[in-house]
């Protein structure tokens, strides 16, 4: 099994430093500093559960891995509609993605039997953009419960969780998908292959949307969010907003408000992904976790004022930033070294 990870930055390089050490040809495509560090030493991951280090090939050229069986998109979502370069040397007529993105993701009604099946969401899929360059038949659908970060170039902490589910758009228990979960496994993760992934994408999507734009807005932790009386009554309004929506599609998430609010509470003072993209001065990854729910719900007619109003002020909060934000390096492969 050959696997390239794009984007290899705290999630994807976590994860291909796992797939490494089960034995799976691995390739890290990254840029800058960390890939200095990650040509130089490989991975070293810290974690509760053990350390370990792995060192697989990575390089910032593509070309230089050529057509793999697995894509495993490392990068923020809101970086895929530009990824086309960077993704064309690694496919060959098979070549399955596995995005780690939250939210909701470019293939959601793809193999999906109802008054939707292939529908288009703009959010995530602005004008076709992003399936242009990801066929969603290529897609398998992923769900991260792990949480990691860069602590320095080169050097992953994993804070907790090890589980990716992973599934196929249509619910088939497919092949492709038993394959990567066995590889994923043998690596040390959790990867169960679910025939209903859209239950897990809103359950974890329950936390993201509240938390994320929030703690951006707020600039703060996840437990102070919780601690903030009237910031903890806007999470639960905003989950039971983002449940209405789910319920409208026919997904039925599993887990009660109480139940997800007091997950989050246990993450502690833990920035969220989002509130760390804003003090670096990175684009927002918000458009797949807040905007396309209040598309959805238009979609399905159901009220969002809450939901709505939040996107209002983080969508101006990101304007703000990405017009601010220092040029990013320019995807072109084997461009900067
Ligand atoms: N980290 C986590 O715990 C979790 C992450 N996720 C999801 O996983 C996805 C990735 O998140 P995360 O790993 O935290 O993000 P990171 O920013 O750590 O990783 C993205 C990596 O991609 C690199 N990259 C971007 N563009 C290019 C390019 N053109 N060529 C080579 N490398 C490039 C970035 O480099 P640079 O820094 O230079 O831009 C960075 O190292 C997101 O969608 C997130 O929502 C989901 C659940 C948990
Ligand atoms: C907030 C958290 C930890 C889970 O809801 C997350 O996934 C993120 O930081 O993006």
């Amino acid at each position: 099994m050959r696997v390239a990870v794009l984007g290899a930055g705290a999630i994807g390089a976590y994860v291909g430093a796992s797939l490494h050490r089960a034995g799976v040809e691995v390739s890290l495509i990254a840029r800058g500093a960390h890939l200095r560090a990650l040509r130089e030493s490989g991975v070293r991951v810290i974690s509760p559960r053990g350390d370990f280090a792995a060192h697989p090939h990575a390089t910032d050229d593509p070309r230089e891995v050529g057509p793999v069986d697995y894509v495993f998109l490392g990068l923020k979502a809101n970086q895929y509609a530009g990824a086309g370069p960077l993704l064309e040397p690694l496919l060959h007529h098979s070549t399955a993605l596995i995005a780690a993105q939250n939210g909701i993701p470019w293939w959601y009604f793809h193999g999906v039997p109802g008054p939707y099946e292939g529908r288009r969401i703009e959010a995530v899929d602005p004008g076709g953009a992003v399936s242009a360059v990801m066929p969603p038949e290529r897609a398998i659908g992923c769900v991260v419960y792990a949480a990691t970060e860069i602590a320095e170039p080169g050097v992953i902490r994993h804070l907790e969780g090890t589980r990716l589910s992973i599934g196929e758009p249509d619910g088939t228990v497919s092949d492709r998908c038993r394959a990567f979960a066995d590889a994923m496994i043998a690596g040390g993760l959790k990867c169960p292959v679910e025939a209903n992934l859209r239950n897990d994408i809103w359950v974890k999507l329950m936390g993201n949307i509240a938390f994320n734009p929030i703690s951006a807005l707020a600039r703060a932790t996840m437990a102070a969010i919780c601690r903030h009386e009237n910031t903890r009554r806007l999470v639960v309004e905003m989950m039971r907003e983002t449940l209405d929506v789910a319920d409208a599609l026919g997904v039925h998430p599993d887990v009660s408000i109480e139940r997800r609010l007091a997950g989050a509470e246990r993450t502690g003072e833990h920035k969220t992904s989002t509130l760390q993209d804003l003090e670096k001065g990175k684009p927002l990854e918000l458009d797949a976790i807040l905007t396309a729910v209040v598309e959805l719900a238009d979609l399905t007619g159901v009220a969002v004022p809450t939901l709505r109003v939040v996107d209002a002020l983080a969508d101006l909060l990101n304007a703000h930033v990405t017009a601010t934000a220092a040029p990013a390096p320019v995807a072109v492969p084997g461009g900067a070294r």
